[in-house]
């Protein structure tokens, strides 16, 4: 299984071109429709939002509700686009785009790398792709992989763990109750406390023009064992889902488990001890290691945290050179969110679920989602009398 996307921020439309589904998966608009409302939604994002309301159109690949195996092509129209028209013209050099020139690249952006790479002086050009608004289509993409986890009895949560210098206490919770509370917090975090005081952090920055980043995390629950191989770099899952976490806009690291505290533990305080039942087969005692050894699933929960760095647009802008004149200014302002920590956690959520489905898909090849299913039951069958 494979993905594209294509599209700027404030041109007509985004576009996926999904290739290698199984046919006959029931395809569900309203289901994309959702993750996307989800990524939209969160305390701290700009005005944009409120003018977008994404929704997927299905332009291939499915019929009477249901996919036939050819490539699916998604698209979401940019309601933005209507009054960016002149500014994003295919046509050669319209007068508008001249004056509305963007030569004060943004620290922390893609903008002076971007332009100086590819050449350009007006760096819209770079910032129109390296705009997280690519996100929409990771997440559709995401939202089709979890219609195929559904079908396999695999299922993820995602919830926010920091904002700023606000962490979230650890709370016991059912799994619906985690999904229903997360879904439920304007910042999507477990802990209501921490909630009130995430808001007002967000609030203080926004108010002094500044921005704030935060750690998301990711549950996946359901996973056979042995997705993901040891044998090659390229084909442990662990490390592909830490390459899609980091991919995120602005995120900049991934731990897995306990992650980066197993550096200061012992030994016998990080790996997981191995028991075994005729009613569960192999497990684990703990789960400190996030669901993987040797690059393939354990089985257990697959538990991997993502850290997003504040926004770099700041209202207060920080120091900059324009790049025609070569002078001190300070970086250009682009309309912006002060805080996306909970809209980058359903983005997490999507991007693990489109790996965790391609893995799925490796293990198992099949045409058809029965194939698929009929595959995985097998297997299961085989793991539990191992
Ligand atoms: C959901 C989401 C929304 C974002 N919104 C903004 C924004 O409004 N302004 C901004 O400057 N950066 C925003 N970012 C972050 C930038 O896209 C990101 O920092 C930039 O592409 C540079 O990439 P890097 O930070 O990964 O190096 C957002 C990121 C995500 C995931
Ligand atoms: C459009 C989205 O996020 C955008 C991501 C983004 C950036 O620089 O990454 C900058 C802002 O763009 P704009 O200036 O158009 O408001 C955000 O709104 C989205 O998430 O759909």
């Amino acid at each position: 299984m494979r993905y594209l996307t294509a599209g700027e921020s404030h041109g007509p439309q985004l576009t996926l071109i999904i290739e290698g589904l199984p046919s006959h998966l029931p395809f569900s608009k309203e289901k994309i429709d959702f993750q996307l409302a989800r990524r939209q939604k969160g305390y701290g994002r700009g005005r944009r939002m409120q003018i977008e309301k994404d929704q997927v159109q299905i332009l291939s690949g499915v019929r009477f509700g249901e996919t036939t195996g050819a490539p699916v092509t998604l698209v979401v129209e940019n309601k933005d686009w209507t009054h960016w028209q002149k500014v994003m013209s295919t046509d050669p050099l319209p007068e508008e785009a001249e004056k509305r020139r963007i030569s004060r690249p943004r620290p922390g952006h893609a903008d002076l790398n971007g332009a100086i790479k590819y050449d350009h002086r007006d760096m819209r050009d770079v910032l129109e792709r390296s705009s997280a608004r690519e996100t929409t289509m990771r997440v559709a993409a995401g939202a089709v992989a979890r219609l195929i986890l559904e079908e396999c009895g695999i299922r993820i949560a995602g919830h926010v763990l920091r904002i700023g210098d606000v962490e979230a206490k650890r709370v016991e919770l059912s799994w619906d109750e985690r999904l229903e509370r997360a879904e439920r917090s304007p910042v999507r975090c477990l802990d209501p406390e921490a909630e009130q005081q995430m808001m007002s952090l967000i609030d203080q920055a926004k108010k002094e023009g500044d921005s704030l980043g935060g750690i998301v995390e990711v549950i996946v629950e359901g996973v056979p064992v042995g997705l993901g191989s040891h044998v090659h770099w390229d084909r442990k899952l662990d490390a592909r889902i830490a390459q899609a976490v980091v991919s995120i806009n602005a995120f900049k690291g991934v731990e897995f488990g306990i992650g980066f505290e197993a550096a200061s533990r012992l030994g016998s305080q990080v790996h997981d001890e191995i028991e075994w039942s005729t009613e569960k087969g192999f497990s684990r005692r703990t789960n400190r290691l996030g669901g993987f050894e040797g690059g393939m699933t354990t089985g257990e929960p697959i538990v991997v945290r993502g850290v997003m760095k504040p926004i770099p647009t700041l209202y207060k802008p920080l120091l900059s050179v324009d790049i025609d004149s070569k002078e001190p200014f300070a970086a250009s302002i682009e309309r912006s969110d002060s805080c996306a920590v909970p809209a980058a956690c359903v983005v997490a959520e999507n991007v693990v679920a489109w790996e965790v489905a391609r893995a799925l898909l490796e293990k198992f090849p099949a045409d058809t989602l029965s194939e698929l299913k009929e595959q995985l039951a097998r297997y299961r069958e085989r793991v539990l009398n191992f």
